[in-house]
C-alpha cells in the first residue's frame, strides 16, 4: 500500500544546529503513529517541518505529493495540525474558534455550508466540548482549551492529522478520550502523528511507534518492538515493567538509569 506520508532523510537546523537530522519514514493510511522520545530529541521540529511551519532539507511527501511544492491552503486542506502552544490572542466563543479549522475549505468570504456545520459538530463532540459551544476561550481551564484546539484540528478533516503533546494537560477520563478519538481517525482511514510523552497511551493505543533521540528516529515499529528494555534504556535512560491486556501492551517506566 502507497505511504500517505514519506519523509525522505529529513533534516532541520535551527540557529544553525542540527535538530532534526537524516529522518526517514513511512506511514501508511489507517495509522496513528506515535512520536516518542525525551526532551529535546526533535519531535516538535519535526512535526513543525510536517506542518510546514518551518524549512526543512530532504523530502517530506504526503498523498503522493512533495509538500514543499503544494500551496498553502491546498496544504491546509491535506494536513491538520495541533501545535504544542495553547495560546489563543482572542476570547472568541468556543464554536468559532472550532470553526476556525474549516478555513481551508471555505474562505473567508463564504459562509459556513451544511457539511462545515456538521464537520463542526462532529469535531466537537468527539473532543467533549459541545457543551462549551459559547463559553469565551479564554476563560477556560487548561485542559477544556487543549480540548477546544484539538476540535478545531478535527473539523478540518484532513486526511493527515499532526497533533503535539494533545493529552498534555488532560485528566486520565479526557486523554483516554482523546487517545480514541485519534485512534478511531486513523481506523477510519486517516494518518494521524501525534507527539507523546505518556508512553503508556502511546503502547496502549498507536499502531506504530517511532522513537527519536538526538534529532534521529532510532527505531520504529509496532509498540512491542519499539518500547523494549534496551530501547527505553537507551534512549530515556529508564527500566520500565511492560505487559499486555486486552490485546494491547502496557508499559510503566519505574526507575532511572
Ligand atoms: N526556535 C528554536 N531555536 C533554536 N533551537 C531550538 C528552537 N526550538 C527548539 N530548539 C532546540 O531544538 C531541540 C529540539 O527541540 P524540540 O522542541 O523539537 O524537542 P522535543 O523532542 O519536542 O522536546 P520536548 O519533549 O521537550 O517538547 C532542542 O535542543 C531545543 O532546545
Amino acid at each position: 500500500m502507497t505511504a500517505a506520508l514519506v519523509l525522505d532523510r529529513v533534516s532541520v537546523a535551527l540557529d544553525r544546529r542540527p535538530v532534526v537530522v537524516d529522518a526517514s519514514l513511512a506511514v501508511p493510511p489507517g495509522c496513528l503513529l506515535a512520536l516518542v522520545g525525551p526532551n529535546g530529541a526533535g519531535k516538535t521540529t519535526l512535526l513543525r517541518a510536517v506542518a510546514g511551519a518551518i524549512a526543512w532539507q530532504g523530502r517530506i511527501m504526503a498523498a503522493g505529493q512533495d509538500l514543499a511544492a503544494v500551496p498553502p491552503r491546498v496544504r491546509a486542506q491535506m494536513v491538520a495540525y495541533l501545535p504544542q502552544q495553547r495560546d489563543i490572542a482572542w476570547g472568541l466563543p468556543v464554536r468559532e474558534v472550532v470553526a476556525l479549522g474549516r478555513l481551508p475549505h471555505i474562505g473567508f468570504a463564504a459562509g459556513e455550508g451544511a457539511g462545515d456545520r456538521a464537520a463542526i459538530d462532529r469535531a466537537m463532540t468527539a473532543a467533549g466540548v459541545e457543551g462549551l459551544a459559547a463559553r469565551p476561550v479564554d476563560r477556560l481551564s487548561g485542559g477544556e482549551r487543549a480540548r477546544v484546539l484539538l476540535a478545531r484540528a478535527l473539523a478540518q478533516a484532513a486526511p493527515l492529522l499532526l497533533v503535539d503533546e494533545p493529552t498534555a494537560a488532560l485528566d486520565p477520563h479526557h486523554q483516554l478520550q482523546v487517545m480514541e478519538v485519534l485512534r478511531g481517525e486513523a481506523d477510519a482511514g486517516r494518518t494521524v502523528v501525534a507527539v507523546l510523552h505518556d508512553l503508556a497511551l502511546a503502547a496502549r493505543f498507536a499502531h506504530r511507534i517511532a522513537l527519536m533521540d538526538g534529532g534521529r528516529i532510532l527505531a520504529e515499529g509496532p509498540p512491542d518492538a519499539v518500547l523494549t528494555p534496551d530501547w527505553l534504556a537507551r534512549a530515556y535512560r529508564v527500566e520500565a515493567l511492560a505487559g499486555t491486556h486486552e490485546g494491547a501492551m502496557w508499559v510503566l517506566p519505574w526507575r532511572r538509569r
